[in-house]
């Protein structure tokens, strides 16, 4: 046993030390990101708080512990004719719902757990809620899951986030493919480490003629990033003699923002989890007539009932576009 804030390495390969894929730190047992291989391990550090750093000789990753053995949870469908919930009525459900997943760091914070589980237990809900949207018949959902700010947090929740995407991308491409799931990606995926970014742009490409569902999501992804980027490609147009000034319109703009990868380019419904009462640099331009829905719950508690909560909302309201 180490003390805890041992700055030695814990562990060092090629020294005879048998490296289980598990690691234990201070008679803890300790989860290794699926692509790490335990042979690629340098050192493992104790960090403050009840994570650890496990060190590589290209990457710095960070550990969290593991919790009692979970089964990896596939996501479930069911079949194409949607089974509607009773209190919701089929003609007035939306057809595409965008949600900002808040409150994973808090909930972690609440139960005494590193962060990582937080954001470990927001993917469990948003597997649930991709099920429901499925078994419910709406069409879209697109989910905000790493805005441009979010690459000045600590390098190791990034790489954490990182990680988890790029699992979720890995484990569940074979659901996609078989769930008719088109799968797309919004935002600057230039940013992306090369590996996912190379496996985003393969399962957006392996999904693109699917047409039962389509997940949207969001990374390294602004509202202003968004409208920067088709103010850019329209200038271009300009300046290529393509298009006039006088012909920039609300449909051309449309079609440059990254949206324009779906048949239904605004929500219907914005979901905000975790009671902040934001946008945050969301969909700026596509949100001008969504419904807005923020719910209380911390993301990783929003399951079928809340759901349900924020749709029975979405149906009392009258929508008229300001007409
Ligand atoms: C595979 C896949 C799509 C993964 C997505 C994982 C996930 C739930 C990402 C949410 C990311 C995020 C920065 C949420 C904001 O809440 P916060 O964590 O900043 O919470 P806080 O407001 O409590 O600090």
């Amino acid at each position: 046993m180490i003390s805890s804030l041992s700055p030695q390495p814990l562990i060092k390969p090629n020294t005879g030390t048998t490296l289980s894929p598990i690691p234990h730190v201070q008679n803890q047992r300790f989860k290794l990101a699926s692509h790490v291989c335990p042979s690629e391990l340098l050192s493992i550090r104790k960090r403050p708080g009840s994570a650890c750093a496990a060190t590589t000789q290209h990457r710095r990753y960070l550990l969290f512990p593991a919790e009692e053995e979970e089964e990896e949870r596939e996501v479930k469908f069911t079949s194409d004719a949607p089974a509607l919930a009773e209190e919701l009525q089929r003609e007035s459900m939306p057809r595409h719902v965008a949600v900002i997943m808040d409150g994973n760091r808090r909930w972690a914070h609440l139960r005494g757990l590193p962060v990582g589980s937080g954001y470990e237990a927001g993917v469990k809900s948003l597997k649930t809620l991709v099920e429901l949207c499925c078994k419910w018949g709406i069409r879209v959902l697109t989910v905000f899951a790493f805005s441009s700010d979010n690459w000045f947090r600590p390098e190791v929740e990034v790489e954490f986030l990182m990680s988890l995407l790029e699992s979720g991308v890995k484990e569940e491409k074979e659901s996609f493919i078989r769930e008719r799931i088109r799968i797309s990606v919004i935002g600057d995926t230039s940013k992306l480490p090369k590996r996912l970014e190379e496996l985003v742009i393969n399962v957006v490409e392996t999904t693109k003629n699917n047409t039962r569902f389509q997940l949207i999501v969001a990374v390294s992804y602004s509202g202003q990033y968004d409208l920067v980027q088709a103010c850019q490609r329209i200038a271009m147009k300009v300046k290529d003699g393509l298009i006039e000034p006088n012909d920039v319109s609300e449909s051309l703009i449309e079609q440059e923002l990254e949206t324009n990868c779906t048949e239904f380019p605004y929500p219907d419904l914005l979901i905000r989890t975790s009671g902040e009462l934001r946008i945050s640099n969301f969909m700026l331009w596509q949100l001008a007539y969504t419904e807005l829905f923020f719910s209380q719950s911390l993301w990783p508690d929003f399951g079928e009932a809340e759901f349900l909560e924020a749709l029975k909302s979405f149906q009392q309201r009258r929508r008229h576009y300001g007409k």
